[in-house]
């Protein structure tokens, strides 16, 4: 894709779930400096509150309240008796994007996909595949590239441990196997990929540690389910101050150099690679700047 026909880098530095169901937390989000939300009708709603957290999703995204935030309705899973009026009510909703859960290979993709397009989605409406399942890690190539209206792969990493018979540790060495095979698969498919959840809500440096993993692996950003980790993901998931000026200084040195392909920085070499690099680094960081100006 040409960068005159790339579209607008979204920044999905911190993408907040909260239950549909929890009229306060919708409330509150439009009042977070969040780049994202997740309006979630599964795990954190009760089978009885599901249709008036289906409603109360749907009504959300069509109040227009939200600003820049990237809004998304997570359905029921396929298969559970409420997927299908929640992938109806979602298309017809038409959020940024429709998020499911457990999705186990491209066959589950490409169905999904045929059911929003049926229910009347709108084309900015992007399917938001989670992987948290065994078996989407073994088929998560196939999965992330099944279909261009997925967009975004989204850790699932307390189904991941659930099914592995796995724990939760500090540094994730029992989830490092899926988070590296996760995002290889985003990048060579072209889609963006967000870390999962860190549920201890009042231990901030667990949650940064766990936060700089996840952008050290490349991560695009990390699904919350709390306020007080917006802000952190939001500092880690940007780049950095020294990143932004260093960047800076590897264009300028290019473009000073003598066309040969190859030019040195404080004795560092530089080859294109890393002016893509740069320039990458740049323009999210422009993006970013954009979108808290926007947001005041
Ligand atoms: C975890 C919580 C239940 C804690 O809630 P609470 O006890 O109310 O927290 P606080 O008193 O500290 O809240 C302070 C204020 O912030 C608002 N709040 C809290 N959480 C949220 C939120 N997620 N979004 C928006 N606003 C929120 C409170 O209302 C307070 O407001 P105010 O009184 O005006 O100051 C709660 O945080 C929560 O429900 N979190 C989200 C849970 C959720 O959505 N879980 C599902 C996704 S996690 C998952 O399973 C991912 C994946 O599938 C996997 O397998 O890993
Ligand atoms: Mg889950």
């Amino acid at each position: 894709m040409s960068d005159a026909t790339a579209p607008a880098f979204t920044p999905l530095r911190s993408v907040l779930y909260m239950p549909a169901s929890n009229a306060k937390a919708v409330e509150k989000a439009k009042t977070l400096p969040v780049d994202g939300v997740i309006f979630d009708l599964e795990d954190a709603v009760a089978p009885d509150a599901k249709p008036a957290a289906r409603e109360a999703a749907a009504a959300a995204v069509a109040s227009g309240a939200y600003g820049r935030r990237t809004l998304t309705i997570r359905v029921n899973g396929l298969g559970t008796a409420w997927h299908d009026d929640d992938v109806v009510a979602a298309a017809q909703a038409g959020p940024a994007g429709i998020v499911v859960p457990k999705v186990n290979n491209a066959g589950e993709v490409r169905r999904l996909v045929a059911a929003i397009e049926k229910a009347g989605a709108p084309d900015h409406t992007r399917l938001w595949a989670m992987v948290e399942t065994p078996e989407a890690i073994f088929e998560v190539r196939d999965l992330a590239a099944a279909d261009e209206r997925l967009a975004v792969l989204v850790m699932g990493t307390n189904d991941l441990v659930k099914e592995l018979y796995a724990t939760h540790v500090p540094g994730r060495a029992p989830l490092q196997t899926a988070l590296s095979l996760s995002v290889l698969a985003a990048r060579a498919a072209g889609v963006a990929i967000l870390d999962g959840v860190y549920n201890d809500v009042k231990d901030v440096d667990g949650f940064l540690a766990e936060a700089v993993q996840g952008a050290e692996m490349g991560f695009d950003g990390k699904t919350l389910v709390h306020p007080g980790q917006v802000a952190g993901a939001n500092e880690t998931f940007a780049p950095s101050a020294q990143a932004v000026e260093d960047a800076r200084a590897v264009q300028a040195a290019w473009e000073a150099g003598d066309g040969s392909g190859v030019v040195t920085l404080n004795g560092k070499m530089i080859e294109a690679l890393h002016v893509e690099s740069a320039r990458r680094t740049l323009s999210i960081h422009e993006a970013i700047t954009a979108l808290e100006a926007e947001r005041g």
